[in-house]
């Protein structure tokens, strides 16, 4: 078992570089499936369990998959006969390996997925990725745990999302692009990560108009071919610095970050009394002893991304005064105060707010991350608890970072990565090995 120990203290310092978005990279690998001819080449991949995932499932439906860690690219070749099923063996393990489906319906005709389950931070249905089939013309059936869908030839339509959904924005918008006519997507995600994917589509011969904006129209066309793009830099990632930078009371320079993409947190961060300022070659965060409280909401882009809340949170309890934070996006996304509150956090929850008492103490402690972001969350109060912080169920936090203890600890964090397994297996042969000298 692997575990981060981090002692708290050190103001970070330095430069940061961001990865490609885990959210970008995602559906743009599913949208493979839609190139019958030349290759999809990718590059600033980040190295992430979920990518490795989406892999794994891209080259059991038969595409060709090669990736290459060091040069942080990936290469598709989906011109052969491609498989239909999305077995539950990955769908159970990474719910993003739905926006496979979209895609599978447009070039195969065909799509029997898993049902996905829920995860730790709610029940997070497909409804409206299924609504948007029908509307398209498919079939939907269930049998046996797993969503079948099928088509001889979507078609263009009208569809109006109840919820700005970004897994069924990209899962109907990638079904859209090989349907014939004109499909309108009203009420859409407009989060960068559509935009990018939208681009990868048009550069592969898609004719998707409006991404960005709350309505996306797309043009169906014959066939798409493949094409080279560089994966959008990732905003949690580098949001999660600016925090890390901010909460220190340090000053760091998160490179190529794109403040455009993260200004919702920005304007938290400015309100706090945090610097933040943008230069030629990224966001440069500066921290303050003095933090004011704030209100924050989460909501769906361009609004206060749930995938901050957690990261927030920390930083709000260690405000001088009572914040609050509500969360609208996902039912169950407090997860982690209740870590939290064995570091010293005092809170009270009602609904889908909480109020969050600071300053906060912070007490290193042992905790346990329940999801990705809560991971992250767990460092960062470790970075300025008192004493040492011991974090594990790491699994989470390899799902959306790369090397992010090794990019902390070049920041000047106090922060180590550990395998108790590989130690206790290091001592056992040490021990072993002198049994057998005193023997000889
Ligand atoms: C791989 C990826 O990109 N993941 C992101 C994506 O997840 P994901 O695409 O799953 O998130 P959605 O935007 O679809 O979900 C938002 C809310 O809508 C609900 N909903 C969604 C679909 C549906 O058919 N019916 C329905 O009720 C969900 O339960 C949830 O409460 O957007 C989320 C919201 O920004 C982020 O937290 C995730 O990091
Ligand atoms: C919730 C997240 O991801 P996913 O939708 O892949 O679970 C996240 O990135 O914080």
């Amino acid at each position: 078992m692997e575990k981060i120990i981090v002692h708290g203290g050190p103001a970070l310092k330095g430069t940061v570089e961001i990865e490609g978005a885990k959210n970008a990279v995602l559906p743009i690998q599913a949208a493979s499936i839609l190139a019958s001819s030349g290759k999809l080449a990718l590059t600033n991949v980040p190295a992430l369990s979920d990518v490795f995932l989406m892999n794994k499932v891209l080259s059991f439906l038969n595409v060709d998959v090669a990736f290459d860690r060091d040069k942080k690219s990936v290469t598709f070749d989906a011109s052969r006969h491609l498989s239909s099923e999305a077995p539950f063996e990955y769908v159970s393990k990474m719910r993003a390996s739905m926006v496979v489906m979209g895609p599978l319906l447009a070039r195969v005709g065909r799509a029997r997925v898993a049902m996905p389950g829920g995860c730790a931070i709610g029940s997070r249905p497909i409804d409206l990725h299924l609504k948007g089939f029908e509307a398209l013309g498919a079939t939907i059936e269930q049998h046996d745990g797993y969503i079948e869908a099928s088509a001889d030839q979507l078609t263009g339509a009208n569809i109006y999302l109840d919820f700005p959904s970004v897994g069924a924005t990209e899962n109907i918008m990638m079904a859209a692009t090989l349907a014939k006519g004109t499909t309108l997507i009203e009420n859409v995600a407009r989060e960068p990560e559509i935009v990018d994917l939208a681009n990868v589509l048009n550069k592969m011969g898609a004719r998707v108009f409006g991404a960005g904006t709350e309505t996306i129209r797309v043009e169906g066309v014959a066939t798409l071919h493949g094409c080279e793009h560089s994966v959008v830099q990732d905003r949690i990632e580098a949001g999660t610095f600016m925090v890390a930078a901010a909460i220190t009371g340090g000053n760091v320079l998160i490179k190529d970050a794109i403040s455009e993409h993260n200004k919702p947190l920005i304007s938290k961060l400015l309100e706090m009394g945090v610097q933040v300022r943008d230069e030629v070659d990224g966001v440069r965060v500066i921290g303050t002893s003095q933090l004011k409280p704030v209100t924050v909401k989460t909501s769906p882009h361009p609004g206060f991304p749930t995938d901050m809340q957690p990261q927030m949170s920390v930083l709000q309890l260690m405000a001088n005064g009572t914040s609050t934070l509500t969360e609208t996006v996902f039912e169950n996304r407090f997860n982690h105060l209740d870590e939290l509150r064995r570091m010293n956090a005092r809170f009270t929850i009602e609904g889908r707010s909480v109020a969050l008492q600071g300053p906060t103490a912070f007490n290193g402690a042992e905790v346990a991350a329940t999801d990705l972001r809560a991971a992250a969350a767990l460092v960062l109060a470790g970075l300025v608890a008192n004493g040492y912080t011991t974090v594990t169920n790491l699994q989470y936090l390899d799902r959306g970072y790369c090397d992010f203890h090794d990019k902390l600890a070049a920041l000047g964090a106090e922060i180590e990565r550990v395998d108790i397994d590989a130690d206790v297996r290091q001592i056992i042969a040490k021990r072993q090995k002198s049994v057998s000298s005193n023997l000889n």
